[in-house]
């Protein structure tokens, strides 16, 4: 048996749903940086306060980030890791390894929402598992340490890289999941309904979800994130005693 199922809580955008996904349970919490689309973006100072001496580790999320204040932000609060929505070109992976070594590299890669309207058109070549595993491979040549396969989905007309509460194919995914070299976190439409079939059918190092466990955009609701973790401490006992 792998070693358990991590649980990173993202779209953070206070201190008190910091603590209490902490006080929970959790991880890791997610902070996005400065991404214009996301209704949970954070400015310099906000993410600084959030990423600044945490009860568990924080990842700043960003999306073709400004080099000069990601530089600042990470300076100013050394958070755990950097989870990049975007590509990041080599050479600024390069320089961040040898500038903050400590600091953990996560890539998102966006799989079309499962069923939907463009699914059958857009689960061709590009998202296959050979070409999948390829681009992992890369990734991890490049010094990237952990894959989060996130959805990506038309909603109101608008394309939507992360948040979108919508789950992609997990069968392609726990595919990934057994043959790729780097950690596997499964993200996309997770939420307390659904969360044991995605460990049953996934198995992935963690799991990454944000607006399954909210009352509101951008607002936790204590109630959903502690019956989802919950679960997921029950699926691991569970999954334990099997071994
Ligand atoms: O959550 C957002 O607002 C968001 C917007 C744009 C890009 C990424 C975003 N979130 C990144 C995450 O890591 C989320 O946890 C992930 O996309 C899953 O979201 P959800 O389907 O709501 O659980």
């Amino acid at each position: 048996m792998k070693g358990g199922c991590k649980v990173k809580i993202c779209g953070i955008t206070s201190v008190g749903d910091r603590n209490t996904v902490a006080d929970l349970g959790a991880d890791f919490f997610g902070v996005i940086f400065d991404v214009s689309f996301s209704p949970r973006s954070q400015t310099l100072d906000s993410a600084i306060n959030l990423l600044t001496d945490p009860p568990i580790p924080g990842i700043v999320l960003v999306y073709d980030p400004d080099w000069k204040d990601l530089n600042r932000l990470l300076q100013g609060c050394r958070p755990y890791g950097i989870q990049f929505l975007s590509p990041a070109p080599q050479a600024r992976l390069a320089s961040l390894k040898k500038d903050f070594p400590e600091l953990a590299l996560w890539q998102s890669l966006h799989l079309p929402e499962a069923h939907g309207a463009h699914h059958e058109v857009q689960i061709s070549a590009r998202f296959g598992l050979a070409s999948l595993l390829a681009k992992i491979n890369e990734l991890r040549s490049q010094g990237i340490d952990l894959v989060v396969l996130d959805t990506v989905a038309v909603i109101a007309g608008r394309t939507r890289y992360g948040g979108t509460g919508r789950v992609s194919d997990w069968s392609l995914v726990r595919n990934l999941v057994t043959q790729a070299p780097l950690p596997i976190y499964l993200a996309g439409g997770i939420n307390p309904g659904n969360v044991r079939e995605a460990l049953s059918t996934v198995n992935p190092a963690g799991i990454d979800l944000c607006s399954g466990v909210e009352s509101s955009i951008g607002y936790k609701d204590p109630l959903k994130v502690r019956d989802l973790l919950i679960q997921v401490r029950q699926w691991e006992e569970a999954e334990l005693h099997k071994a």
